[in-house]
């Protein structure tokens, strides 16, 4: 937050009917009110009656815990819900607030706020806050409202309790698991998500969908695609690829990729420093001389994979080519420009199936920051969150978005070659997959053009005055 910037906390919104606590942070432009005191923590104390003001200190490694209104009512005003804010000092300051309810049946509960101002206060919570980025602390605090307020059903008995419960939970003694999952539970529901546009495949208006896919190739590089035809086979695709990762690894092995095809294990040599995957390729089908190149697991392994995964493959094929002429008449050429070029009769088309573990560990990514270098990939995930993308490769801190998931949609995004071919008018993203802990499933279908077809900057997208790079 800039010099000139404070922010407000609003307490004790009741939700309609529920009647529980939600709490909003806003930033606003502008001082607060009252008299502009150079302090130099920044934290202030107001003590109304007392017309008293006073800094909180910085205690390294403490939490700043503070009693809110639905305290204050709980205890007939006992406890005090004490006002305070946050001073204008001009320098840069970074807090991170945790806000926790714990909604118990009758009276064992108590409502907490947890400040964590510059402190570090457990080793493996604070990998998972401070290797964020400022601006992502930003975007989180931005992203956090009614709906992103977590309910955690604790066992307390009062406030002095709870504040150890909860640290013991942040420690992660109280079964919940690794403490970086707790603040992703408290932080990451409030996460600004991103709306990314919504491209419907079945429209019967082509010319309109394609400037939408031109506006969301421009702005994103990343788009929704729906009606895609393929929804309905999702859940089985998904059921195969699972029925595959559950061989045992001796058998996995005997496919170990060749030539681009095939089952690539997690790579031993990383372990949890690095992407943490296993995957399985199909190599392009609908040339005759690449199909053979495959691997398959034997009928009496699994019963009917091959026919399976190939029958799923054929689909994403066909509604592949069926975006890649869309993605034609979004550059204002003819539907069929990428099958007259020689790009998509044949096309270089590999389905990657990628299985990701589920464990725990201190490297943020299990599949690391990547562009993809071809044209364009249609991705279906299982649900698990994790995918992120990075609009602006070029600035620094980066900012990483989470891509919600959106079932039965496929995410397409555009690679490298796709930017190339458009001069960079077309964006391909940034994007990775962040460790959650959870085992995770998902499928990339790679679509690009042949290895012979040439690719040079496309005529509508040069010009006198806007050479090719
Ligand atoms: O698993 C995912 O969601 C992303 C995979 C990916 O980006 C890739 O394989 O290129
Ligand atoms: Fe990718």
């Amino acid at each position: 937050m800039g010099v000139g910037a404070h922010e407000t906390i609003h307490h004790a919104r009741d939700r309609e009917g529920e009647g529980d606590l939600g709490v909003v942070f806003e930033a606003e432009e502008g001082g607060g009110e009252g008299d502009a005191v150079e302090l130099e923590g920044g934290v202030v104390v107001l003590q109304e009656e007392l017309r008293d003001q006073f800094d909180v200190a910085f205690v390294a490694r403490a939490f700043i815990v503070n009693i809110g209104d639905l305290m204050e009512r709980w205890t007939n005003c006992l406890y005090r819900s004490t006002m305070h804010r946050v001073k204008q000092t001009g320098k840069e300051r970074y807090s991170e607030n945790i806000y926790v309810s714990f909604f118990l049946p009758i009276k064992e509960c108590a409502s907490l706020e947890i400040s964590f101002s510059n402190s570090r206060l457990f080793p493996h919570f604070d990998d998972h806050l401070f290797q964020e980025t400022p601006s992502e602390l930003m975007e989180h605090r931005s992203g956090v409202d009614v709906e992103g307020h977590v309910e955690l059903h604790l066992s307390v008995r009062g406030a002095g309790i709870a504040i150890h419960h909860m640290m013991e939970v942040l420690a992660g003694t109280e079964g919940l698991g690794h403490a970086g999952e707790l603040f992703d539970i408290l932080i990451g529901k409030g996460r600004k998500e991103m709306n990314l546009p919504i491209i419907d495949l079945s429209s019967p208006d082509p010319l309109s969908t394609a400037i939408s896919i031109r506006q969301a190739c421009i702005e994103y590089g990343f788009f929704y695609l729906v009606n895609h035809g393929v929804e309905n086979d999702l859940v089985k695709a998904f059921d195969e690829s699972k029925r595959f990762f559950s061989l045992p690894p001796g058998e996995k092995m005997k496919l170990a990729r060749k030539e681009f095809r095939g089952y690539t294990p997690q790579d031993p040599t990383l372990g949890l420093h690095g992407d943490s995957k296993e995957s399985y390729y199909i190599g392009p089908m609908a040339d005759s001389a690449s199909v053979k190149l495959n691997q398959w697991p034997s009928e009496e392994l699994l019963e009917n994979w091959r026919p399976s995964i190939e029958a799923i493959y054929w689909k994403l094929f066909e509604a592949g080519k069926k975006l890649y002429s869309l993605i034609a008449l979004s550059l204002n050429m003819d539907e069929d420009f990428f099958d007259k070029i020689g790009a998509v009769d044949k096309p270089s088309a590999f389905l990657r199936l990628l299985r990701y573990p589920g464990e725990m560990g201190p490297h943020q990514e299990i599949c690391s920051a990547h562009s993809d270098t071809g044209a364009l990939t249609l991705l279906m995930t299982d649900g698990v969150p994790g995918l992120q993308i990075c609009r602006d490769k070029l600035k620094e801190p980066r900012v990483w978005e989470d891509v919600p998931y959106m079932e039965g949609a496929f995410i397409v995004n555009i690679g490298d070659l796709m930017e190339r071919w458009t001069n960079c008018l077309y964006r391909s993203t940034m994007h990775r997959v962040k460790r959650t802990g959870k085992e995770r499933y998902s499928m990339a279908f790679f679509l690009d053009p042949h290895p012979d077809c040439v690719v040079e900057c496309l005529k509508s997208c040069c010009s006198e005055s806007c050479p090719p790079r």
